[in-house]
């Protein structure tokens, strides 16, 4: 993992959105999946998120801070156990601080939601902006376990022109400026990639943002 054949360099995907692959060491990545499984954990933990057309999302999830659901947040699991949600921990702010810092070189206020996507093989995510937050600092996204297909978009249409990215286990994205507020998703997980001596079936990425709330 640490030994790539071929080194991936640190890719400007747009201007404001950056892929810095590798940006987490085994260790890191070790430390963050423990902490997702007990987040994972009930109360306040792990569910399918339910659309309101009557659908839902294929990646399970649990949120930090505050608690995301379509199309808004809450300090409570409003459409789940009716809990509160877990606390954002200090180690996730300072993590991201230090991804936007090497990112983009910025110094940002506190980030306060995290939100942890889990994907099993066949789990998708639609493209969709990130647009409920009322702050324009950039968002932080960790990738763990399984690669995925990453598509960045445009910030006017869900279709092209967008760039497909391959994020692995271990890889940082961020995305702020122009591009805050791109559309993005995740079209495909390639089932069986993950490292193995993270011991992860699947993909989990740690989505953390600024809620301006
Ligand atoms: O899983 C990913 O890489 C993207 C997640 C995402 O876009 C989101 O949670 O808003
Ligand atoms: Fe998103």
């Amino acid at each position: 993992m640490d030994a790539e054949l071929f080194p991936r360099p640190r890719t400007q995907i747009a201007p404001g959105a950056v892929h810095l692959p590798g940006w987490l060491d085994t260790d890191r990545q070790r430390e963050l999946l423990a902490a997702c499984r007990d987040w994972a954990r009930p109360p306040a933990g792990l569910r399918t998120v339910r659309t309101p057309g009557g659908g839902t999302m294929t990646a399970r999830q649990v949120c930090l801070g505050w608690h995301w659901y379509p199309y808004g947040y809450a300090r409570t699991v409003v459409d789940g156990d009716g809990t509160p949600v877990k606390p954002f921990p200090d180690r996730l702010g300072d993590l991201g601080r230090r991804a936007v810092r090497d990112a983009v070189g910025e110094d940002v206020a506190a980030y306060d939601i995290a939100l942890i996507n889990f994907y099993d093989a066949d789990a998708r995510m639609g493209m969709h902006r990130d647009s409920d937050e009322k702050s324009d600092a950039p968002v932080v996204s960790l990738s763990l376990g399984d690669t995925c297909v990453f598509r960045f978009g445009n910030t006017e249409t869900r279709t092209r022109p967008y760039t497909d990215v391959e994020l692995r286990s271990g890889d940082l994205f961020v995305f702020g400026g122009p591009a805050r507020l791109a559309f993005h998703g995740v079209p495909r997980v390639h089932a069986g990639t993950a490292p193995p001596e993270l011991g992860l079936t699947g993909r989990l990425n740690i989505t953390l943002r600024v809620s301006g709330l």
